[in-house]
């Protein structure tokens, strides 16, 4: 305790030191306002109390402790993954009882609810029953019953289709091939079905949703990689490969079907991209075909949306819609013997009668499980295609059914299928909570074999100091005697503790500066103006000569403009302090700029308070009216690199005073660094022509003391704004 007193009270003492120094004002600045200051600090919890207790707990642990601990935590883990390994093992197995029980190929009908002011003129032709029976009113007073393993009537959710489908996508990791396909005529819903719309999410998005969770919430490793092709006219199409619109582009590789010594399906030269998370695999999905891949060694095809079925002489396509037609039908077709010859056992299975019973050959074999999701149109009109996609999914059922089961076979089925699913929620739930165990003890772990090797993860203490209580982190007015003690070559703290603050300031700048960043976003159509940026916060960013805050505030930036409404141009927008830097807005779509730069501009009130003397001091390389000005930041920029980026707006800042007093800090290396920046446009609307056309070196020795003085203000104002003292304060400070 006596030891902690004696590192704070000494951080105390160097204060005003600090503060003078910073400034340059050692001779002018009453010292009173900085031991006031220092009485505020004295009073407060400091962080660096519990950074200190954290070292005196990293350091002080007692070593035999941890020689005991962390065997006896191996001991626990090994112990955890082996129960989580035979709980797998159990829900494995019991799916795959329950799966077989509801049948490996299972066909599934949907019917569409009538859109777009769809009437019936005499009756409705399809007409879901129950939960697996449809009536077809095909002609006057005749009708005809199909069973399917499920239906969906017109009023059913995605919600309600995907749960049905979840279970066979939970044993896709499990190892089993899966098949999932949309059949039915055109604008019947497949691709609302399979992929769904923004609103309604569908089976697609939902299912690789549902992998990387299952993938993240086991202790196994998976690869996932993603595959989109197409098969048109018998033809092969990668799809992840650009068309080639030239005749003189190289042609794709060509893709041909084989089998791997396993019996697996490749498809030679069929690019494959691995896909890391949810929206890097969801970014792909497009096509009218796409079979996905899991890796390592779980192949599985899934989510096929088959062409329309519609009979070609109904469309009464001819030429090459014709063919189409011709070869869509023919691999449905062949894709309905395959079914049914495998749903008979059939010795012989007719896989190579078309490309698309070649490609999911191993998708369709005896393990797999396979759903049909065969789609039909509520009109009257589309009564003959509903007919044959009926009897086509019919087809499939009858053989599949084989000897109709009896009412108390199929109860005491159901009976067990709800235990079998009980059972497997029990394991689930125990193998989550083990996992959950598991976690906790691996950091444990983690914190332990590190503390004692000396390697402590800076996200580690993060997380311990994020649960610490606000109330004992120290106050951001002690972050700029580490900007001092740069400066003055007197920094003492270790690496390891520098890396924890500025892990720390990562985390609480979005907070301090998120209402207030603003920049311009690539592809925006309409005009918007930018708003003011954080000081504090964006000195910060370039004091630490990264970029990492910069794209955070850019993401804010995007998000809050995405949401925002337009606003109008040349419109400045300042936070509640009265900002100073800032950020402009671009006027049309072609003068967005990439990711990388940044546009600035200078305020009409900026300009004003700034005069026209001090404006035409700026170099403004290539101003042209009506544009805006850009800056390249794609490379690293230096401590000082900001200066004629920013534009004092707080008369405070004009002092003549303050400005000789630091005139003799500006170094040659900022002149330097000025360098690297390109101001190319800047708009013209308010400015005087002379900006536009003067060619004055900007170093103009008033305009670097105004910067300098911001940029020493700014650090001060870092700890002040944390210690309550708003802008009042801060203009005291500077005057
Ligand atoms: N269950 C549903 N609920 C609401 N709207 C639906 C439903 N099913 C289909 N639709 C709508 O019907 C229209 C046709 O559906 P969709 O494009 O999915 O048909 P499709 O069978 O994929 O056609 P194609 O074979 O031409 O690709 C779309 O506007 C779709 O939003």
């Amino acid at each position: 305790m006596m030891m902690k007193m004696k590192d704070t009270t000494k951080s105390f003492k160097s204060l005003s030191q600090t503060i003078h120094s910073l400034l340059g004002f050692k001779n002018e600045i009453d010292s009173t306002w900085v031991n006031t200051v220092c009485d505020i600090i004295k009073s407060l919890p400091s962080t660096a109390d519990y950074e200190n207790d954290y070292d005196d707990s990293a350091n002080g642990r007692d070593d035999d402790l941890d020689d005991f601990l962390i065997p006896q935590i191996h001991g626990e883990l090994a112990a955890l993954n082996e129960e989580v390994c035979r709980l797998n093992a159990q829900r494995r197995q019991i799916l795959n009882q329950f799966l077989q029980l509801k049948g490996n190929i299972r066909v599934f009908c949907r019917i569409r609810p009538t859109i777009n002011g769809e009437k019936f003129i005499h009756v409705r032709p399809v007409v879901p029953l129950d939960s697996s029976g449809i009536l077809l009113n095909f002609a006057e007073n005749k009708t005809k019953l199909y069973n399917f393993d499920k239906v969906f009537p017109p009023v059913s959710s995605q919600d309600e289709v995907f749960s049905e489908i979840e279970p066979v996508i939970k044993s896709a990791l499990d190892g089993y091939n899966v098949c999932i396909l949309a059949y039915g005529q055109t604008g019947t819903g497949k691709t609302f079905t399979m992929e769904g719309n923004e609103d309604f999410a569908g089976v697609v998005p939902r299912t690789i949703e549902a992998l990387f969770k299952q993938a993240a919430d086991s202790n196994h490793t998976y690869l996932f990689s993603f595959s989109m092709l197409e098969i048109y006219l018998g033809h092969l199409k990668d799809l992840l490969i650009p068309h080639s619109k030239k005749t003189s582009d190289p042609m794709p590789p060509c893709l041909s079907i084989q089998t791997d010594p396993n019996g697996g399906i490749v498809i030679d030269n069929l690019v494959a991209i691995q896909v890391s998370d949810f929206n890097h695999a969801i970014s792909f999905i497009s096509s009218e075909v796409n079979l996905g891949q899991l890796l390592p060694r779980i192949p599985i095809k899934l989510l096929v949306d088959l062409t329309g079925s519609e009979r070609v002489l109904k469309t009464k396509a001819w030429g090459r819609r014709f063919e189409e037609g011709k070869a869509i039908n023919l691999s449905l077709s062949a894709l309905g013997d395959v079914i049914n010859a495998l749903q008979k056992k059939n010795s012989h299975i007719p896989y190579r009668n078309s490309k698309l019973t070649q490609v999911l050959k191993d998708s369709l074999g005896e393990d797999s499980k396979t759903l049909m999701l065969i789609h039909v149109s509520p009109k009257e009109d589309d009564l003959c295609e509903t007919v044959c996609s009926l009897n086509f999914a019919l087809r499939l059922r009858s053989i599949h059914l084989g000897k109709t089961e009896s009412n108390e076979v199929k109860t005491m089925k159901e009976l067990a299928m709800t235990d079998l699913q009980h059972e497997m929620q029990e394991i689930e739930d125990n193998r989550d909570s083990l996992m959950k165990e598991i976690k906790k003890l691996n950091q444990k772990l983690d914190f332990l074999t590190k503390t004692s090797s000396g390697l402590i993860e800076k996200s580690e203490i993060e997380d311990e100091i994020a649960k610490t209580p606000l109330s004992s982190k120290r106050p951001r007015f002690m972050k700029p005697t580490i900007c001092s003690t740069r400066k003055l070559g007197t920094g003492h703290q270790n690496l390891h503790k520098k890396g924890i603050r500025h892990e720390r300031r990562k985390k609480q700048l979005p907070l301090s500066r998120a209402e207030s960043v603003s920049f311009p976003i690539k592809g925006m159509t309409e005009s918007y103006s930018g708003s003011s940026i954080s000081r504090a916060s964006y000195m910060v960013d370039l004091n630490e000569s990264e970029y990492s805050h910069e794209t955070c505030s850019f993401k804010n930036s995007i998000n809050k403009y995405k949401n925002s409404s337009k606003k109008s141009t040349n419109q400045s927008v300042h936070s509640s302090r009265n900002e100073d830097i800032n950020v402009s807005k671009t006027k049309n779509n072609n003068n967005c700029v990439p990711q990388n730069k940044r546009v600035l501009s200078i305020p009409t009130h900026v300009r004003k308070s700034y005069g026209k003397e001090q404006m035409n001091k700026i170099d403004f390389k290539n101003t042209k009216e009506g544009k805006e000005s850009r800056v390249d930041h794609s490379s690293p920029i230096p401590l000082t690199n900001i200066d004629y980026q920013i534009m004092p707006i707080n008369d405070t800042y004009h002092q003549d005073d303050c400005v000789n007093q630091v005139d003799e800090i500006v170094s040659t290396q900022e002149t330097r660094c000025l360098k690297a920046y390109e101001m190319k446009e800047v708009p013209t609307s308010d400015f005087d022509t002379s900006v536009k056309s003067s060619k004055v070196s900007f170093l103009g020795s008033e305009m670097k003391d105004y910067i300098l003085i911001l940029y020493l203000s700014v650090l001060l104002g870092l700890g002040f704004e944390s210690l309550g003292f708003e802008d009042d304060f801060f203009r005291s400070l500077m005057s």
